[in-house]
């Protein structure tokens, strides 16, 4: 048992002096770890120490002499040391190099001291602006830069702005003057570098309603400076995101990814710089607002708008920097870092800022109302454009800047309303001028159309005092304010021109004009421009005019677009527009909209910028009439005696053998012998047409009746107008007679009214003069006469017209009845009947309706196949118009042509003056 114990006890010594060991040990191995970390700790304060001293002050610090006993702490100070001199070998010639960059960046006004440009005109227009604007200056120690101690080192301090970045500025109690002459001096050197106009400053206060930066107060009267509502920041946040989208697409559509690359490839500026300045209270702004302020932000830079926030808390999209004032004269940068503080430049002296404002505003009205004349709105050389894209034209000037209007696809019609005066005329004739300046007549055809009682595009065609005419123009419509009918015209011709468009476009499978002149390059493919002036006119009635009027607008408002095919439509003010009611399709897609001084209701509702317009200027808006899309532009006199004329004669002598427009004039009654359609009559023995009358129509064609062997080819002329039922007789008797050899037709005259017998004998003579046969029968002579032509039938071989004049005149003479013979009605009824087949055809003309069904009896309206109603009204025509409804109210110098044989519905045509007459 003891020598179990011993050695158990043994066992126990054993393993307690091996545990002591390891204790030894570990805590010999703590300690040693232990006094590394202090050494570490003491490494890392002495460190903290010379950093928060400062090298240079280090070596007197007593704090560190303290550190310098033990010799570990050496090797501290020598490796901070050596960091120190790898500091300053990079940083030697910082302040240097900082002075140089901001010379070069921030060039003349944008860093130089105000003395050098202070009430100057900037002259930069289209250049890159300066990247960096001056704010002030920042002193370093000179020793950080190896300079002996106690020098120091000052530089500038600028920061981007415009194209490059947004700023914030912070302010601190009682620091609104400098926050104000900070933004004053940065707003000054921006004004001050570039032309004037090219800037516009727009500057919101929450607090404060007119007294935002009143030095500006002389700029603020022009569109430089704009100083907006405090209770409707969301009309600024809209204005900017509607320039923001405005330039976006232009820019896109332009075929550029932003302003600045377009500048650079086009040469031109485009767009003015746009600085909004928001001063807030340090409060949040409410949600909405923010959120568009954020918005705008991120798309501003790239479209030319930069922001300074003044106390508007909020994190912005895009780049921004920011200043943070520290007290009324020092701040804090992001552009330097939070370890230099700026001293802000003094406050420019407020006298020469508001002198230099004025100048600058003076500057800014003289180009805004400066000599800028139509001869301003021409290219110096014709012709250059191509319409494949787009049509564009300035049509005037804002602050001495070109105004464009374009017609693409974007913007493919256009509405221009204005009070009558207003110069929407004269905005037409510059937009016609500027775009027949532009684009050869192969690149742009016109069609100009006035409904208003004048002549105002006559001059577009040639006339007896000029015989040029505009070479783009393929029809000049004017006095067509009664002819609701010549506008039809046009819109089915339009239409018809679209679909051919379409048609051609579908067999090179392709979908727009664009594209189709690049498959077709050799074709003839001209943008077309359909100008109507005062077209409310084309819905003045409720009737089949109006109906068909609004199906085809709005179809060519629809798909004219692709096919190359615009409307402009001019209309004084809400005449225009209410016709539009019922009609939204076409007022939609009108996008583009020209509001005249006091225009009402062309611009979008809560859009007033034609209000204030002052005279002679106009609102051009490519944005549907939304606030963003206004451009007030003066538009230059185009209605100068010879101020249209002269380009037209210029461009007449270029372009003449493009041919000249069919003129329309409504007031004035066609002549036969001037008619296309008489003049190509030719010989045509077996289907001879008579002309009745010229086709409203965007050709120029006339109204014919075929006389060929068939049942019911007569004509009825109806009505008491003489001289008109006389013209439609004269025409169709004359044109007969050309298609007629002579000798091969026989002209049969009964006159039975006693007034005609002039005009009757004059036919008679001239018919005889062309070698025809006639016959003249007068008055009580017609029975006989008619009997004989019933005796003839039978065995006729001769093809007879017979022109009976006032059949109902004669009808007491002819119902006069012997026992047992034929009447001289029955006989007029047998020739009627059976004489067309035969060759013989009867062109008469009754006064009233009630004495021609009284002629024809019962079953005799199928005997008048064709028929022109003169002054008589519609509802009477009915029973010869298959029984339909006849919309007609009679108008003078216009009559009613139904031709059964080739008419659906009745249209109105114009009885053609004879030769002898003296111009109407
Ligand atoms: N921009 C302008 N500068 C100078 N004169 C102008 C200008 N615009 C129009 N005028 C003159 O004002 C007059 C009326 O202009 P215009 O005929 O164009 O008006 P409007 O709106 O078409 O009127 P209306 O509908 O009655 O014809 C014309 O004599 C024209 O010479």
């Amino acid at each position: 048992m003891g020598r179990k114990a011993a050695q158990q006890r043994t066992r126990v010594t054993n393993a307690l002096d091996a545990l002591r060991q390891q204790i030894g040990l570990t805590l010999g191995a703590a300690r040693n770890a232990h006094q590394a970390a202090e050494d570490e700790l003491l490494r890392l304060r002495l460190e903290q120490l010379v950093v928060s001293v400062g090298l240079e002050r280090a070596a007197d610090d007593s704090r560190v002499a303290e550190y310098r006993a033990d010799p570990g702490m050496q090797a501290v100070l020598a490796w901070l040391d050596s960091v120190r001199s790898r500091f300053y070998a990079d940083w030697a010639d910082g302040p240097q190099r900082l002075r140089q960059l901001v010379a070069s960046a921030a060039p003349g006004p944008a860093g130089r001291p105000a003395g050098e440009w202070l009430g100057r005109l900037g002259a930069l227009d289209a250049g890159d602006p300066p990247e960096l604007w001056r704010i002030g200056s920042a002193t370093v120690d000179g020793t950080s830069v190896g300079k002996p101690a106690g020098t120091t080192l000052t530089f500038d301090v600028a920061v981007p702005l415009l194209e490059e970045s947004h700023l914030s500025i912070t302010s601190v109690p009682r620091s609104r003057p400098t926050v104000d002459a900070l933004v004053e001096a940065l707003l000054m050197r921006v004004l001050s570098t570039f032309a004037p106009g090219a800037v516009k400053v727009h500057l919101w206060d929450v607090g404060q309603l007119t007294a935002v930066l009143p030095n500006f107060y002389a700029l603020s009267r022009t569109s430089a400076v704009t100083v907006h509502d405090p209770t409707r920041l969301v009309d600024l946040l809209d204005e900017l995101a509607g320039h923001i989208r405005r330039i976006h697409s232009h820019t896109l559509q332009s075929g550029h990814p932003s302003l600045r690359a377009m500048r650079a490839a086009t040469g031109k500026r485009g767009e003015p710089w746009r600085v909004a300045v928001l001063y807030g209270n340090g409060e949040d702004l409410a949600p909405e607002h923010l959120r568009d302020l954020r918005r705008v932000a991120s798309g501003a830079l790239a479209a030319g708008i930069s922001l300074i926030l003044v106390d508007v808390p909020t994190v912005l999209g895009g780049s921004v920097e920011t200043i943070s004032l520290l007290d009324d004269r020092r701040a804090v940068t992001s552009m330097t870092g939070s370890e230099v503080v700026v001293d802000l430049d003094p406050p420019l002296p407020a006298g020469q800022v508001a002198g230099a404002a004025a100048r600058l505003a003076e500057a800014i009205v003289t180009r805004q109302g400066g000599p800028r004349s139509f001869h301003d709105l021409l290219p110096t050389e014709f012709g250059r454009e191509h319409s494949a894209r787009e049509l564009r034209a300035p049509v005037g000037f804002h602050e001495g800047e070109p105004v464009e209007i374009v017609i693409g696809d974007a913007t493919p019609h256009a509405l221009i309303g204005g009070p009558s005066g207003s110069g929407k005329t004269n905005l037409l004739y510059a937009l016609l001028g500027s775009l027949a300046a532009r684009y050869t007549p192969d690149e742009l055809a016109l069609y100009l159309l006035d409904f208003k009682e004048g002549v105002s595009f006559a001059g577009l065609a040639p006339g007896k005092k000029d015989e040029s005419w505009l070479p783009h123009a393929r029809l000049v419509g004017v006095n067509v304010n009664t002819d609701r009918e010549f506008g039809l015209a046009l819109l089915r011709f339009l239409s018809d021109e679209m679909r051919r468009r379409s048609a051609v476009a579908k067999e090179f499978e392709v979908t727009n004009i664009a594209e189709l002149r690049e498959q077709d390059p050799h074709g003839h493919w001209p943008r077309i421009v359909a100008v109507i002036d005062e077209f409310q006119y084309l819905f003045a009635e409720r009737d089949s005019v109006t109906a068909m009027a609004t199906a085809l607008l709005e179809d060519l408002a629809r798909r004219g677009r692709s096919q190359g095919i615009h409307l402009v439509l001019a209309s004084q003010d809400i005449a225009g527009i209410e016709a539009f009611w019922g009609k939204p399709a076409v007022f939609e897609q009108c996008t583009l909209r020209v509001a005249m001084p006091k225009a009402r209701r062309v611009l979008a509702e809560a859009n007033q910028a034609a209000v204030a317009a002052p005279r002679w200027h106009a609102v051009v808006n490519h944005e549907s009439g939304v606030a963003h899309g206004n451009q007030l532009a003066h538009i230059p006199d185009a209605s100068g005696r010879d101020t249209f004329p002269s380009l037209q004669r210029e461009l007449w002598q270029r372009y003449a053998n493009h041919g000249h427009p069919r003129l329309f004039d409504g007031a004035v009654a066609p002549r036969l012998d001037r008619s296309t359609a008489f003049a190509s009559l030719g010989p045509e023995p077996d289907r001879p047409r008579a002309l009745v009358g010229q086709a409203i129509e965007v050709a120029d064609n006339a109204h014919s009746v075929e006389l060929s062997a068939a049942p019911g080819r007569n004509l009825a002329v109806l009505g008491t107008n003489r001289p008109e039922a006389l013209s439609v007789l004269d025409a169709a008797a004359r044109s007969l007679a050309l298609q007629c050899e002579a000798g091969a037709v026989e002209f049969v005259l009964g006159c039975a009214v006693e007034s005609c017998l002039p005009e009757v004998r004059a036919l008679s003579e001239r018919l005889a003069t062309a070698g025809h046969k006639v016959t003249t029968a007068t008055g009580d002579e017609i029975p006989a006469l008619v009997a004989d032509l019933a005796d003839r039938l039978p065995g006729s071989t001769t093809a007879t017209f017979v022109l009976l004049y006032g059949v109902d005149a004669a009808l007491p003479a002819l119902e006069k009845k012997e026992p047992a013979r034929a009447s001289g009605l029955d006989h007029l009824r047998a020739v009627l009947k059976q004489g067309p087949v035969r060759g013989l055809h009867v062109l008469g003309w009754w006064r009233g309706v009630a004495r021609l069904k009284d002629t024809l009896g019962f079953g005799g309206t199928e005997d008048i196949g064709a028929w022109v109603a003169l002054d008589v009204q519609g509802n009477e025509l009915a029973p010869f118009c298959a029984g339909q409804v006849v919309h007609w109210s009679p108008r003078p110098g216009r009559a009613l042509f139904f031709d059964r044989s080739t008419h659906a519905s009745p249209e109105v045509t114009i009885p053609f003056h004879p030769p002898e007459a003296a111009d109407a």
